[in-house]
């Protein structure tokens, strides 16, 4: 069986507050994008290890064992005990983007597994066992415009559609942090609410809608702060860098023509209608 876990684009992100845990209180929206993985599970008969990753297209930093998909099926084993699977992921969602490639497809996977092993479990429940594995992993159940507040995990549905405008993503060759990127932020309310002002028109969100951690991944990364420039002299609507970078998006009108961006050979770009 197989399913193609999406990225997600935060529409503004203000770091409201450190909590006494270390993580810190956000509000955001996050929309999803169809930029997508692919994961796909088999049952197998080999003995050994019970879960097996074969990860194909761009690597992702760290050790397999780590991996979110992994984490997601020993998170359900522990309460249904799975049979033993093949597990494929092609990796298309570059990882350290703010994009919530690693969250999205840990997210897909208790989806999946869900239906593959046919276990019921209600959304609710599929939301709550996200939660376990990351911040902003629940919002990839329902996987629709949401306002998340708390650590990225308390969620609100927001009345917004940007259907039709075209988007393009531009991720540098940098990893940001998102560990490192909370702790150079200094937490504060922000002078306009992020849920009021995305149901202001599009072309308004310019002076208003601010993803807090560009004030200190910007002078950090200047490329960064640069791509959002171009986009913008590209004729896009509204650009932003998305969670804690290092990718920034670019709206644009649906009949923009959006021209091909030319950063590097290490540089990742995607074109999409949303
Ligand atoms: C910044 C966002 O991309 C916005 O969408 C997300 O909130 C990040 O969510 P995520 O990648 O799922 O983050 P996690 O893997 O849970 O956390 C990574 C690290 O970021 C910090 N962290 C994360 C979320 C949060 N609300 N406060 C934090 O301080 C913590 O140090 C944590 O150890
Ligand atoms: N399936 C996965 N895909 C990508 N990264 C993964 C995965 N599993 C674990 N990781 C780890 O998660 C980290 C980055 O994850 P992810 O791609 O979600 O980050 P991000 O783009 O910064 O997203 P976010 O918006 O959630 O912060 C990397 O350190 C990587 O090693």
């Amino acid at each position: 069986m197989i399913c193609f876990p999406n990225a997600k684009i935060n529409l503004g992100l203000s770091v409201t507050e450190k909590r006494p845990d270390g993580y810190h209180n956000l509000e955001t929206v996050f929309y999803p994008v169809a930029l997508e993985d692919a994961l796909e599970i088999n049952t197998s008969s080999r003995n050994g290890e019970k879960f097996r990753l074969t990860q194909y297209g761009t690597k992702i930093a760290g050790n397999p064992e780590d991996n979110l998909v992994i984490k997601a099926c020993k998170l359900l084993d522990n309460d249904f005990d799975l049979p033993p699977l093949d597990i494929r992921l092609y990796k298309h969602i570059p990882s350290g983007a703010g994009l919530g490639g690693g969250s999205s497809d840990a997210a897909f996977t208790l989806k999946l597994l869900n239906e593959y092993c046919r276990l019921h479990l209600s959304e609710e429940s599929l939301e709550t066992y996200a939660a376990m594995l990351g911040a902003d992993c629940a919002f990839f159940i329902r996987n629709r415009p949401t306002f998340a507040e708390g650590i990225g995990n308390r969620f609100s549905p927001v009345s917004l559609s940007l259907k039709g405008y075209r988007i393009a993503i531009v991720k540098p060759d940098v990893f940001v942090s998102t560990r490192e990127a909370f702790s150079a932020i200094r937490p504060h309310r922000p002078q306009y609410a992020v849920k009021e002002t995305v149901s202001l028109p599009v072309r308004e969100w310019k002076e208003k809608l601010v993803n807090d951690f560009e004030a200190s991944v910007f002078p950090q990364y200047p490329v960064i702060g640069e791509i959002k420039q171009e986009l913008y002299r590209s004729g896009a609507v509204y650009a932003s860098m998305s969670g804690s970078g290092s990718s920034v998006f670019g709206l644009f009108d649906p009949e923009a023509i959006i021209p091909s961006f030319s950063f590097g050979p290490e540089t990742f770009t995607f074109q999409g209608v949303l």
